[in-house]
């Protein structure tokens, strides 16, 4: 899309969209929700537990999932979808990937026609191999459905910390002639405040296979911290990461460029850095040893690239995309390999070029050792 800017009295007009319905009250849509609320929304939460329904609408805090952290007063949360439904003019639905479907179909009963859907889940269905926006699409039917997406952790969003994000929606032949008008850019528009800034996206498989990918890269980078190994093996595992988002992506019809945007190489670095990432969380817990059952301390917590490395190795393979790291943390959580073990025999994999165009690869003669590693 060429920039043009927005400023002269002759440009382009984007109206933002006014009612907003949130559909789930867990952290990150509380946090989009309050962004929404604070740009200046009239905005109304779905959630299925009353207690937090409660407190978002009794003291301005979703307790349960950002306990501590100040709501906008003029956010109200209900547990009747179609209340939250009931005259809005944008949608954006956040639950786990796992219940997507579900509950797309539910909104599907109470949707106003044409209004668009950002669904900002991240993962892949199990089967299908469908991007979660297609999951949403297919049980919603003609509304343009797309995602907001990039470097977020919920809990820094709603308390205000500098924070940007990727909108994305795919363009329609009229979006491409009037793209002020877009769904992407009346979404962005809505989104915007002082500390959460929005770009915009016609690149929707890029955005999303970015938020996918970039959570099973988060648990290989945890589970090799775990295990003693240092920056060195991270940074290796963030750039090949990146690699693998890229030729995903690409295959899918997707953009290299996008993933080394917000929504891929952002959310990455952002995930694979700090273990506020539930993801990275996992990793690391499961590199020092521990069973999965005593991770979180026995708590049942959402970790999209537990529930999603197999549905993404799965989907590579179906259109011929080598992904190996991605396969070793996959054998790893779902097939009993031996982390170690796992982790050596990536590393000992045939000696490539860098770039994608040099052709060549070696048999490596190294034989695998990160094993015997013992520590400083
Ligand atoms: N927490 C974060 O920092 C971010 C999360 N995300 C993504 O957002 C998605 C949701 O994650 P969180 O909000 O963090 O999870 P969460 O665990 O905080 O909340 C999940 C919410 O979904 C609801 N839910 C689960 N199943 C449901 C169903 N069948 N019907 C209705 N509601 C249902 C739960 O009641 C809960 O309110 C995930 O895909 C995650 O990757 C994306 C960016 C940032
Ligand atoms: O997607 C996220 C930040 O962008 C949240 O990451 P986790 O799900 O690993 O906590």
């Amino acid at each position: 899309m060429t920039r043009t800017g927005n400023s002269s009295s002759s440009a382009p007009k984007t109206a933002p969209y006014d009612r907003i319905a949130v559909i789930g009250s867990g952290a990150w849509g509380t946090a989009l929700a309050n962004v929404a609320a604070v740009a200046g929304r009239q905005v109304r939460i779905y959630g299925r537990n009353r207690e937090t329904v409660d407190a978002i609408n009794n003291v301005h805090q979703n307790t349960t999932y950002l306990p501590d952290v100040p709501l906008a007063p003029s956010l109200s949360a209900t547990t009747q979808m179609s209340q939250a439904l009931t005259g809005a003019d944008a949608v954006i639905m956040v639950v786990p990937s796992g219940a997507v479907r579900k509950v797309a179909a539910e909104v599907n009963n109470f949707i106003p026609p044409g209004v668009p859907v950002a669904v900002c889940t991240k993962g892949i269905e199990p089967g299908s191999g469908l991007l979660m926006s297609q999951v949403a699409h297919e049980e919603l039917g003609h509304v343009p459905v797309g995602t907001i997406s990039g470097p977020t952790f919920a809990r820094e969003t709603a308390l205000g910390h500098p924070t940007a994000a990727t909108v994305a929606f795919e363009f329609s032949h009229q979006d491409r002639l009037d793209p002020y008008a877009s769904p992407a850019a009346r979404m962005a528009l809505s989104m915007s405040t002082g500390s959460f800034k929005t770009y915009i996206s016609d690149d929707l498989i890029g955005v999303e296979i970015g938020g996918a990918v970039k959570n099973v890269i988060a648990i290989g980078c945890g589970m090799m911290t775990g295990a003693g190994f240092a920056e060195n093996t991270r940074a290796a595992l963030i750039t090949r990461g990146i690699y693998e988002m890229k030729v995903l992506a690409e295959a899918l019809g997707g953009r290299r460029e996008t993933v080394t945007g917000l929504a891929g190489a952002g959310d990455l670095t952002l995930t694979c850095s700090s273990q506020t990432s539930r993801n990275m969380s996992l990793g690391v817990q499961l590199g020092q040893g521990r069973r999965r059952a005593d991770c979180f301390d026995g708590r049942a917590v959402v970790v999209e690239g537990e529930a999603n490395a197999r549905s993404i190795v799965d989907l590579a393979r179906r259109v011929n995309v080598s992904m190996p790291i991605c396969e070793t943390v996959d054998a790893i959580l779902h097939d009993g390999a031996e982390l170690n073990e796992a982790f050596a025999a990536l590393w000992t994999r045939p000696i490539e070029g860098e770039p994608r165009t040099l052709d060549i690869s070696l048999r490596n003669p190294a034989r695998p050792s990160l094993s015997n590693l013992n520590g400083e």
